[in-house]
């Protein structure tokens, strides 16, 4: 069952996460804010300040087609397309690949004015999830997750003056086929993947909550535009 020093952190983060992440915003009686909507995408954020520090959890839910839950969490867990579509990172090194489609990542996010620069440095696993909670009444094909969550590593050899930011992220996503009427076979055009993205960072260290707040406003709502956006592009048939 333990595969790695961090298995059974992340199967309970994973487990937190398909009952938790998977209700849809104001399900648990909390009040989630809608602060940006765009078509399908919807994201909610809520306010917390802990310690002093900024940390409001984000959720998005979204729904794209033309592509399967899988290909939407391979796209987001594989490193090697990662600065492809992630605007906000200025380097980033795999320090361990515990076991396949684990990594443990360091990374660097551009600094933003006045305050200092952030690092990060966490553990991000891909899983297939064999029995999801169904959401409402449709039943999906399958189910995928990735899960990011910030650990410590004796290699991670961080960048000098950068302030660690703690992350728990994940991208849960559900591939729907609905088969064509004329029983024809099976293409992307009957493809709907759903996607609930939740994002908790703690920024680590004292930011003006003004600045921290509008870099969230702008850059959740960009980040899942271009990610999405990436991914079908990325899949789309080849223009023959
Ligand atoms: C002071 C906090 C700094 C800060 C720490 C961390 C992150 C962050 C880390 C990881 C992930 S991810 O979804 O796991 C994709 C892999 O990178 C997203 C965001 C973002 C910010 C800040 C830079 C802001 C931001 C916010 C939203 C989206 C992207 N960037």
């Amino acid at each position: 069952k333990r595969r790695h020093k961090h298995s059974d952190e992340l199967e309970k983060k994973i487990q937190n996460h398909l009952t938790d992440s998977m209700k849809p915003p104001g399900a648990d009686g909390d009040i989630w804010e809608l602060f940006a909507e765009e078509g399908e995408m919807k994201i909610y954020r809520k306010e917390l300040v802990e310690d002093g520090l900024i940390c409001d959890p984000l959720k998005a839910v979204h729904s794209i087609g033309n592509v399967t839950a899988r290909e939407m969490c391979h796209y987001f867990w594989d490193t090697d397309v990662r600065m492809e579509w992630e605007g906000t990172i200025e380097s980033f090194r795999v320090i361990e690949v515990p076991e396949e489609f684990t990594t443990i990542i360091y990374q660097t996010h551009r600094r933003v004015w006045p305050s200092a620069q952030r690092d990060c440095l966490y553990l991000s696993s891909m899983v297939k999830v064999d029995n999801p909670p169904s959401v409402g009444d449709k039943i999906p094909h399958d189910t995928w997750i990735v899960c990011n969550f910030s650990v410590d590593h004796p290699e991670a050899n961080p960048v000098s003056g950068c302030v660690r930011a703690l992350i728990e992220i994940a991208l849960i996503c559900q591939t729907f086929i609905t088969p064509p009427k004329d029983g024809g076979p099976i293409t992307r055009d009957c493809l709907q993947c759903d996607i609930i993205y939740v994002a908790n960072v703690n920024p680590g260290g004292w930011a003006p909550a003004s600045v921290l707040r509008s870099i969230y406003k702008r850059e959740y709502p960009k980040f899942l535009r271009r990610f999405t956006a990436y991914v079908q592009d990325k899949t789309r048939k080849l223009d023959i």
